[in-house]
């Protein structure tokens, strides 16, 4: 009888077991298990794997063996019969049948084509040289960790996506990456300039070198590469070269069939080629004259596919619209849709340099159609949704650029997912909204990320979702999620920040190395997230014996001064209280003149900016100026604002002018895990805006109101009243235990105004109001700043230091 069902049971062959093919045959198991016998060919020598964490498994992220997404019990247990490591030759559309490379032959009723795409390889002369791969399998990625252990210098040829990823795969693999690209900035296919250019400055941070507008003519070397020639006449060297230029899809079955076949094997919407019974998806596929290179689409396809192969009704697959996250620990970014702003197109943008945030909305007849986010991408998915859902955003625009405000409902993490639209898509590459996490939870009893994983796919792809299902997971699952619902700093570390403060106090950690050593970073040099954060927090728990490490620190905080749109920097002198004399205004008018500073601006802080100065020219201006750091760039104290308080003013209680100079000069030098604004108002008239700053002073009769966590940037946060006190004496010393405070709790990069929201202000109070602890707070903060000198009259006094600000040869390229 058993005999009698399977031979009634059609043949349903596949060639291709990858991502998109087998992802369809997994729908067509749960439409209708027992409609085929079915058989899979697949070149590659393994079962089904996750292509996407090739770029995981390069940097070290992960394991060969944890990428397995169907193991080969998988195949057994659903009656496949799989031939891996065979790849099908021909097919003979007459007789039905394909035959492989090995002289195996199979029947089909059916035909699945699903071989995917190859790395387009530049047919440049001496690309068969030894050394020279493209990046798509587990061949290319064991061949690249390989070759790291032998040489040094590896070329990465394309600045997209996955060129990208191999490079920062193999910096951390300890090699000497340049990444060559064809474009004048990275990712072209997927960002505007602005975010190309910011992304490459982080990279750089990063180690990665770039050549870009740069044309490769030719391979160098005998048997192996040595190097890369360009058609400009430079020559690069390089040891390894990998080709990330591109993909071509693997079409040569379908031609030699003679199916139709344009850049992609042609399909209809329910995936049919020209030939009767035989069906193609995936990136091999060509559709409405699109092939895709992403796995959202490839896996809408497969549902489509599978609900036609079961017999059931549907509608056709129509194409879709795409979104991308590059997958580099440390860096966000995020495309969706158009990002090139095609000619009927309005864009909506804003750039923060100063905490590296872009952000670029597309919008065309009211909709929105595409979006570009560097630096904060956590709308990306609500952005996403939008764009697919073509609805109207007039009026929303704005909101929609800029986030949802702090303080305002929809501020925290938890708020926003509590605020997502139930078909809000969380999980962009398995298409996995809120509502179906929201099930998988509540009706069906999933209590972990795992569970939630196998039930609905979210989080198993590119994993660039997972913070978001875990957030959601906490809030539908509450106590009874069984996760350790918690983030690492970063894609480096599952430890957070109170652990890794814990353990470096009770180890006693000394330097970033040791501590990334000790406690397992999966990333042996660390990244942009991690190296600045173990750097502040080492020295904010060892202040007397830390010695600060300057390559951890961003570029603005090396070289003591903001980095400009223009590449120039900015020179902003301390002007204590916004305090100045005609002296001293004569001596910067002078400096201004002699180094020909374009722009002279007073900041919003009450401090004169010099505009526009050469790297250069800053040690010899900070000499001639012979005035403290305005340390307007760093994560550190930047101005005290006052208003003229009873001084002039006839409203005045107090003496602001007074209070706020002795602030600054209190606290001057001072780091912290974010910029830190003082303000100091001499009556409630508030004129200095004390109650939008991290820690304000009002005067009031007999006394001071002090109020903490208050921000006037892109999240507008009022402050929250600390307490009264009554003497100048008592200000200081609050200040002092506030900020003390802040710099050891909060986490490295959050604001005061995140912290106060995030802790609560009672609790702040609560570790304020001991006298003793006070005493103690402000007590460390003396240690701290008695260590720190000022960084220009070190600079201007050292000439090694000075050495640092001397224009950079353009390095990487050597002359024939
Ligand atoms: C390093 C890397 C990172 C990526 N990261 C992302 C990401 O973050 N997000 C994202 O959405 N996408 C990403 N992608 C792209 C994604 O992996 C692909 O879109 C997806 O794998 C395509 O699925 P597919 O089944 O069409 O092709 P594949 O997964 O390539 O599968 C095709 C299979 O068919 C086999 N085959 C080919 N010809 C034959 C033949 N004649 N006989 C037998 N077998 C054959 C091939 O060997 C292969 O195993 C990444 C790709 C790479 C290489
Ligand atoms: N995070 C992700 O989503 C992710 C990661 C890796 C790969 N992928 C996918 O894998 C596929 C392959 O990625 P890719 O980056 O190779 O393809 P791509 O086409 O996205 O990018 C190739 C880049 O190489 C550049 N280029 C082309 N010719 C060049 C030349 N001669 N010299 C220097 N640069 C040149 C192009 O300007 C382009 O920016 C894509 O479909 C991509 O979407 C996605
Ligand atoms: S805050 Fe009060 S004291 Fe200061 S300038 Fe305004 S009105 Fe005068
Ligand atoms: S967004 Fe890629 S796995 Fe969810």
């Amino acid at each position: 009888m058993e005999r009698e069902m399977e031979r009634k049971k059609k043949k349903l062959v596949m060639v291709g077991n990858g991502m998109a093919g087998v992802r369809a045959i997994e729908h067509l198991l749960k439409l209708a298990p027992d409609a085929y016998e079915i058989t899979i060919f697949g070149a590659e020598p393994h079962p089904n794997y996750n292509r996407i964490m090739l770029s995981s498994v390069l940097a070290g992220g992960a394991d060969i063996k944890d990428i397995v997404l169907n193991d080969w019990d998988w195949y057994k247990d659903n009656g496949i019969c799989l031939h891996a490591g065979h790849r099908v030759e021909r097919i003979d559309t007459v007789r039905r049948t394909v035959t492989s490379d090995k002289g195996l032959t199979a029947e089909y009723d059916s035909l699945l084509i699903a071989t995917g795409s190859d790395a387009f390889m530049l047919p440049l002369p001496g690309a068969d040289k030894e050394g020279v791969i493209g990046f798509r399998d587990i061949k290319d990625c064991e061949t690249m960790m390989e070759t790291s252990k032998k040489y040094k210098k590896a070329i990465v040829i394309g600045g997209g996506l996955l060129g990208l990823e191999a490079a920062r795969g193999l910096l951390n693999l300890g090699m000497d990456v340049t990444v060559v690209h064809i474009n004048s900035y990275i990712m072209n296919r997927e960002l505007d300039q602005a975010a190309g250019l910011m992304l490459q400055k982080e990279l750089e941070e990063q180690g990665m070198k770039f050549l870009l507008r740069k044309n490769s003519s030719a391979i160098i070397g005998k048997k192996r590469v040595t190097g890369l020639a360009f058609t400009d006449g430079t020559e690069a060297e390089a040891d390894l070269i990998v080709m990330a230029v591109g993909i071509r899809p693997n079409v040569a079955l379908g031609v030699k069939a003679n199916l139709e076949v344009k850049r992609g094997i042609v399909v209809n919407d329910f995936l049919e080629t020209s030939e009767e019974n035989i069906y193609a998806l995936g990136e091999c596929a060509e559709h409405r004259g699109i092939t895709y290179g992403l796995v959202a689409p490839l896996y809408e396809q497969g549902a489509v596919l599978a609900k036609r192969l079961a017999g059931l009704e549907t509608a056709g697959y129509a194409g879709s619209v795409t979104s991308t996250k590059l997958k580099v620990s440390g860096v966000d970014v995020y495309s969706a849709g158009r990002y090139d702003e095609p000619e009927g197109s309005r864009s909506l943008k804003y750039q923060d340099e100063l905490d590296g945030v872009y952000k670029k909305l597309v919008l065309r007849d009211d909709k929105l159609i595409g979006a570009v986010l560097f630096g904060d991408t956590g709308d990306g998915a609500k952005l996403f949704s939008i764009i697919k859902s073509g609805e109207s955003v007039k009026g929303r625009e704005k909101e929609l650029l800029l986030g949802a405000p702090l303080g305002a409902a929809g501020g925290s993490q938890d708020d926003r997912l509590a605020a997502m639209a139930d078909d809000e898509i969380v999980c962009g590459c398995n298409g996995v909204t809120k509502a179906a996490i929201g099930d998988a939870v509540v009706n069906k009893g999933c209590t972990s990320l795992g569970e939630i994983k196998a039930c609905t796919k979210a989080s198993g792809s590119c994993g660039g979702c997972k913070p978001l299902v875990e957030g959601l997971l906490t809030l539908y699952a509450g106590d009874n999620a069984k996760t350790a619902v918690k983030e690492g700093i970063c894609g480096c570390t599952t430890l957070d920040r109170d652990e890794i403060v814990a353990e470096i106090k009770r180890m006693g950690l000394k330097t970033v190395k040791e501590t990334m050593n000790v406690l397992g970073w999966s990333n042996a040099e660390g990244c942009t997230k991690c190296r600045p954060s173990l750097n502040y927090y080492l020295g904010m728990l060892w202040p007397e014996e830390y010695a600060d490490e300057k390559e951890s620190r961003f570029t603005n905080e090396r070289y003591h001064a903001n980095i400009q749109k223009d590449g120039t920097y900015s020179v902003v002198p301390r002007i204590y209280g916004g305090v100045t004399s005609p002296s001293e205004l004569k001596k910067i008018a002078e400096v201004a003149e002699k180094f020909d500073v374009p722009l002279v601006k007073f900041t919003g802080g009450q401090r004169l900016d010099l505009l526009g100065v050469k790297k250069e020219d800053l040690p010899k201006m900070w000499e001639e100026l012979d005035m403290p750091s305005g340390h307007a760039y760093g994560k550190m104290l930047r101005t005290v604002k006052t208003c003229v308080g009873s001084t002039f003013c006839r409203f005045g209680t107090q003496d602001a002018i007074g209070m706020g100079i002795r602030l600054e000069k209190e606290f001057e030098r001072m780091n912290a895990p974010a910029k830190v604004k003082l303000a100091v108002s001499g009556c409630p008239r508030n004129c200095a805006e004390s109650t939008i700053k991290d820690f304000g002073v009002v005067a009031i009769d007999g006394g001071w109101e002090l109020h903490v966590g208050g921000n006037g940037g892109v999240h507008v946060r009022a402050t929250d009243l600390l307490c009264v006190v009554k003497t100048e004496d008592e200000v200081v010393e609050w200040a002092a235990a506030f900020l003390q405070y802040y710099r050891e709790e909060a986490t490295w990069g959050e604001r005061t105004s995140q912290w106060v929201e995030r802790v609560g202000i009672e609790a702040v109070k609560k570790g304020l109001e001991s006298a003793e602890e006070r005493k103690a707070l402000y007590g460390r903060m003396r240690t701290t700043l008695d260590r720190i000198p000022d960084p220009w009259k070190e600079i201007v006094a050292e000439p090694e230091l000075r050495k640092n600000f001397e224009p950079i040869a353009a390095a990487q390229t050597v002359s024939p």
